[in-house]
């Protein structure tokens, strides 16, 4: 559905975008993660057809960025960073307004403002004035208006920016609830963990260039290396330690300073655990505790772009 190659955007000697080269299938939710200036809104632009890129290939939805600008429009709903509202209007006007813009006529008209309404749960507020409405009402009623002409491609461009952390929680419920309906979604963000469990894909991007493509689990891989569960056997722990060291799977076995639970990392190829617990019970040990050791997701996107940040 959305696919480039080597797609570049300079500004004199500033490469806003540097050779991106990434592919989404139907129902993919890519999450494009990247700090400030990474070049993230110069891609959705790119992909919108409101911006020509500096050389390189994308294709939305089969049609060329090049030649069929004006399919893609029709194809994708594009939400920016910032939108301007109008003063005056209110929320059902404003909508009609786009659903016109669209060429919805007649009475379809009113019932799909109704329908977009109800899905961003603001039909409570389709009287209210657009000005007064809060970001996080604002931000819903963008959506709402990317959704009048029923896209199969979204591009949302940092949708919960500026949001608190409930109106944050609410949008990306609205993004799962997308992501069901089969829609290609490509959505940015400055924060890893926002996106982590919307993605079924995630791509990093500094200074114009994709330093990750892949899945979420992919990352954490990456960045933790084998899989690690933490074990605890209560004041039998030191011991415990030394009896773990002997099982063929392991690697390596750390106790936490802290909590004195036992780190457990095993080997290559050794993706599951679970025969830990059963082992260590055979062996004589009661089980405290057990569980894979979780990556925090903020380490992981400092660890992914280690050395490339200032
Ligand atoms: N019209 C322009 N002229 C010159 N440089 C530009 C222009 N538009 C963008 N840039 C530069 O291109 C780079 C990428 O910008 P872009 O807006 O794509 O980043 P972003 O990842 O979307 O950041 P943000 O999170 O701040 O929106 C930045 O260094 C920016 O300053």
């Amino acid at each position: 559905m959305i696919e480039t190659s080597d797609l570049t955007k300079k500004y004199g000697d500033l490469y806003a975008l540097e050779r991106l080269t990434i592919k989404l299938g139907r129902g993919d939710v890519y999450g494009f993660i990247g700090p400030n200036g990474a070049g993230k809104t110069t891609t959705m632009r790119i992909l919108a057809t409101l911006l020509n890129p500096s050389w390189g290939e994308a294709s939305v939805c089969g049609y060329s960025i090049y030649t069929g600008s004006k399919d893609i429009r029709r194809a994708i709903g594009y939400m920016p960073d910032f939108f301007g509202v109008y003063d005056d209007m209110k929320v059902t006007e404003y909508l009609e307004f786009f659903a016109a813009a669209y060429r919805i006529q007649g009475p379809a008209r009113r019932k799909k403002v109704e329908q977009v309404l109800d899905y961003v749960d603001l039909g409570y507020k389709r009287d209210a004035l657009v000005t007064s409405l809060s970001r996080g009402m604002t931000q819903r009623l963008g959506l709402a208006r990317v959704l009048l002409h029923d896209p199969q491609v979204l591009l949302l461009d940092e949708p919960a920016s500026g949001l608190d952390p409930r109106a944050r929680i609410e949008m990306r419920e609205l993004i799962k609830r997308l992501r069901q309906e089969a829609k290609t979604i490509m959505v940015s963000s400055h924060i890893l963990p926002e996106l982590a469990d919307i993605c079924n894909k995630i791509g990093i991007i500094e200074r114009g260039k994709l330093i990750f493509n892949g899945s979420v689990d992919d990352a954490i891989r990456q960045v933790r290396g084998n899989a690690t569960f933490t074990v605890s056997v209560g004041d039998r722990n030191a011991d415990a330690a030394v009896k773990l060291q002997t099982y063929p799977e392991v690697l390596l076995v750390k106790a936490d300073a802290k909590t004195g639970m036992l780190d457990v990392r095993l080997k290559d190829g050794h993706e599951d655990g679970s025969f830990l617990p059963e082992r260590l019970i055979r062996d004589g040990y009661r089980l405290k505790a057990f569980k894979e050791k979780e990556v925090n997701l903020e380490n992981v996107f400092m660890e992914i772009t280690k050395g490339i940040t200032n």
